[in-house]
C-alpha cells in the first residue's frame, strides 16, 4: 500500500478486546487479555510499512466496565468503546495433551462472557484504505460486515467471525458459511482466513471462486486457494508455548505484508512469520526490538523490488514472487529472536500453557 493515492493508508480493525482464561486439567495457568483486536493491533503495530506509521489505523471494539487491560499497549494505543451494562468478552480455554500433535484441536473454548455486538453505526463514517473483520464472539454482524466493505478498498476477514455459534454452556461450534447471512458477501471480500478445523465449514472449493482462501495449518504453515490457482507457504520453525493468537496475528501480518506491496503468497510469509512468534509467547507478545528491525529492514528491501504497490480492492497479485524463497531465508534470521522475551506472570502461568 505504499504510496497509496493522497496518503489513504488507513486501516479499520473491527472486532473485540476481550479477557482470556487458559486452563490445564481445569486449573487457571493463565489470565490474558485476549481478542483478535489485540493480537492483530499488536502485529499492525509493529510490522507496518512507515508510511503507515504512526499506526494509522482504527479499532473498533467494545469492553464492559470490567476491562481488566485498558493500560496495555494496544488497547492504550487503540481505545475500544465502553459498554455500560455489559461485561467485558470472556473465553475459558481448555488445553489438553493432544495440543503437542499438529493437527488435533489445540484446546477447547468457551465463551463464558459476551459483551454487545459491534453495529453498522459504530463504525466511522469515512473511508478506509482496508478493513479486517476479526471477531471472535459473534461481534460482528452481518450488517457491520457489509458496511466495513463499503467503506473499505479491500476486506480481509478471519472465518471464525462469520462461523461460530455458542451453545448453552458457551461451547463454541462452528456452522457451514453458506448457511449464514455472511456467505452473500464472500464475492465483495478479497480474502477470507481459516484454520484447518473451521475451513470444512467454509467450503473452499465454493469459497476459493468467489474470494482468495488462506486456510492455516499451525507448525505447517499455510496455503492459499484462489480462483485458477492456489500456493503452499512454508512456516518458520518456533517453540509454541501458547497456540492463542496464533490465526489473528497470522492474519495481521498478512495484511502487512499487502502493504508493503507483496504478492499474496509472499505476504503470507509476513503472515506465518507473526503467526510463529504468536506461539512463542504466552498472550499477546512483546516482540524483541532487534527482530522487529531486522523484518523492516528486510521487508524495506524486499518492497523496492514490488511492482503491486498497494492493496486497491480490485487487482491483487495472488502467485509467489520469485523472491520468495530468499524472503522466508531473510525472514528466518529474524525468526532467531521471537522467543527472546516473554511476558508471563510466574504467579498465574507455569510458563508453557501447551
Ligand atoms: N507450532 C507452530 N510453529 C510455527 N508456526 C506456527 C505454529 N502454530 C501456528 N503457527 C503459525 O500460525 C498460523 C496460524 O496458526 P493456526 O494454528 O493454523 O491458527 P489458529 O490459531 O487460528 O488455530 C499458522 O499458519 C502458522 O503460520
Ligand atoms: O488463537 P486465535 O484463533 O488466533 O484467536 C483467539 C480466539 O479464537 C479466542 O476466542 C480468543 O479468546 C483469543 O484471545 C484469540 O483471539
Amino acid at each position: 500500500m505504499k504510496g497509496a493515492p493522497g496518503g489513504a493508508l488507513e486501516g479499520l480493525v473491527v472486532g473485540s478486546y476481550c479477557h482470556d482464561v487458559l486452563l490445564r486439567g481445569g486449573r487457571v495457568v493463565g489470565e490474558t487479555l485476549g481478542g483478535a483486536a489485540a493480537f492483530v493491533s499488536n502485529v499492525l503495530d509493529a510490522a507496518s510499512p512507515r508510511e503507515a506509521e504512526p499506526a494509522n489505523f482504527v479499532v473498533v471494539s467494545k469492553v464492559g466496565a470490567d476491562f481488566a487491560y485498558a493500560s496495555a499497549p494496544a488497547p492504550a494505543r487503540h481505545p475500544p468503546l465502553l459498554c455500560a451494562a455489559a461485561p467485558t468478552t470472556s473465553f475459558h480455554a481448555q488445553f489438553s495433551d493432544a495440543a503437542a500433535s499438529a493437527h488435533a484441536p489445540d484446546r477447547e473454548l468457551r465463551r463464558v462472557r459476551a459483551c454487545d455486538p459491534i453495529y453498522p453505526a459504530d463504525l466511522p463514517d469515512r473511508r478506509f484504505a482496508y478493513g479486517l473483520a476479526v471477531g471472535v464472539a459473534g461481534e460482528v454482524l452481518p450488517e457491520t460486515l457489509e458496511r466495513m466493505i463499503r467503506l473499505c478498498r479491500a476486506v480481509l476477514v478471519d472465518a471464525q467471525a462469520l462461523i461460530r455459534a455458542f451453545d448453552g454452556d458457551g461451547a463454541v461450534r462452528h456452522v457451514a458459511l453458506e448457511e449464514t447471512p455472511y456467505a452473500r458477501l464472500l464475492p465483495r471480500v478479497a480474502f477470507l482466513k481459516a484454520s484447518s478445523e473451521e475451513a470444512p465449514y467454509v467450503g473452499v472449493e465454493t469459497a476459493r471462486r468467489r474470494c482468495c482462501v488462506i486456510v492455516t495449518e499451525g507448525r505447517d504453515g499455510c496455503r492459499l486457494y484462489w480462483d485458477g490457482g492456489e500456493s503452499r507457504v512454508a512456516a518458520f520453525p518456533a517453540v509454541q508455548v501458547d497456540p492463542t493468537g496464533a490465526g489473528d496475528s497470522f492474519l495481521a501480518g498478512f495484511a502487512a505484508g499487502l502493504l508493503w506491496g507483496l504478492s499474496a503468497t509472499d505476504a503470507a510469509l509476513l503472515g506465518n512469520f507473526f503467526g510463529a512468534a504468536a506461539v512463542s509467547h504466552v498472550g499477546v507478545p512483546t516482540f524483541h526490538p532487534k527482530m522487529l528491525q531486522v523484518v523492516r529492514s528486510i521487508l524495506e528491501e524486499k518492497a523496492m523490488k514490488c511492482s503491486t504497490p498497494y492493496i486497491n480492492g480490485i487487482t491483487f497479485t495472488f502467485e509467489r514472487s520469485n523472491m520468495h524463497d530468499e524472503l522466508h531465508t531473510s525472514l528466518q534470521e529474524a525468526a532467531m529472536f521471537m522467543s527472546e522475551k516473554q511476558d508471563i506472570d510466574p504467579a498465574k502461568s507455569n510458563g508453557d500453557i501447551c
